[in-house]
């Protein structure tokens, strides 16, 4: 596969992204203003130690929750101004999400479970050929509960994958993992990035996670800045 150095196009752009809770009386203001440009084929790590608004910015870039101001662009769309139909396509089509705990379903087998989200796209990579790619070619009939965390870890790589999503958004993908196992899932996760040619993010409170990133960006207080790497 070509890994030239091609110029790359915006995949997403934030503007003035705020975001605030409100409960009750308490207004928490969780993102404060948030600006970055992400480029497609990228491999970005966004860092912050806890509660400083990762998971919320996950949340909004993955279309899972109301922006409270600003713009969040998807290429050319807003996905602030997309409506329920819209936003559900967005989150099949576009994203791919692999979270900390796996959230593998666990009366299905590895097959299965990757099956169900090839499901849901018009043209899903085949299963086996994802099954095999993340390392897990023997194991299609398992279930999640015959796996260790770093195996389910793939699994939960591979069901993401499997729907060809232009975005992986993985949140804290090695929170559960030892240090080896938490290497293999980040070089996964960087052959996937380099092999498709995807966006992948990946967010964290752990900076070895950098020596996998071309970009980082990191997260304090709900405020965002730049920091190179490499
Ligand atoms: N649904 C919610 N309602 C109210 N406040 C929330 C909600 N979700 C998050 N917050 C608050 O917003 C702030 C940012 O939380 P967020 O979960 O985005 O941080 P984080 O960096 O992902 O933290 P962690 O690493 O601990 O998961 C925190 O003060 C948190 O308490």
């Amino acid at each position: 596969m070509d890994s030239g150095q091609t110029k790359r196009d915006p995949v997403l752009v934030a503007r003035n992204l705020k975001k605030t809770y409100v409960s009750g009386e308490v207004r928490t203001r969780a993102l404060r203003d948030v600006n970055f440009t992400i480029y497609e084929g990228e491999f970005v790590v966004i860092l912050g130690p806890s509660g400083s608004g990762k998971s919320t910015l996950m949340n909004l870039i993955g279309g899972m929750d109301s922006i409270t101001e600003g713009e969040l662009f998807y290429k050319d769309q807003d996905i602030h101004k997309f409506n329920r139909r819209e936003l559900t396509r967005y989150r099949r089509n576009v994203v791919g999400f692999v979270f900390q705990f796996y959230n593998l379903l666990p009366s299905l087998n590895c097959y299965e479970n990757v099956k169900l989200s090839a499901e849901l796209v018009r043209k899903p990579l085949p299963v086996e050929e994802v099954l095999e790619k993340v390392g897990l070619g023997e194991r299609h009939r398992h279930f999640p509960s015959q796996l260790s965390g770093g195996e389910q870890q793939r699994v939960a790589v591979a069901r993401a994958i499997v729907k060809v999503p232009e975005l992986l958004l993985c949140d804290e993908p090695t929170g559960a993992l030892d240090t080896d196992t938490s290497q293999q899932i980040l070089e996964l996760l960087q052959r996937i990035n380099k092999e498709y040619r995807k966006t992948v993010i990946v967010i964290s409170h752990d900076d070895t996670i950098l020596q996998y990133a071309d970009r980082c960006l990191t997260i304090r207080d709900g405020v965002l800045s730049e920091e190179g790497v490499g």
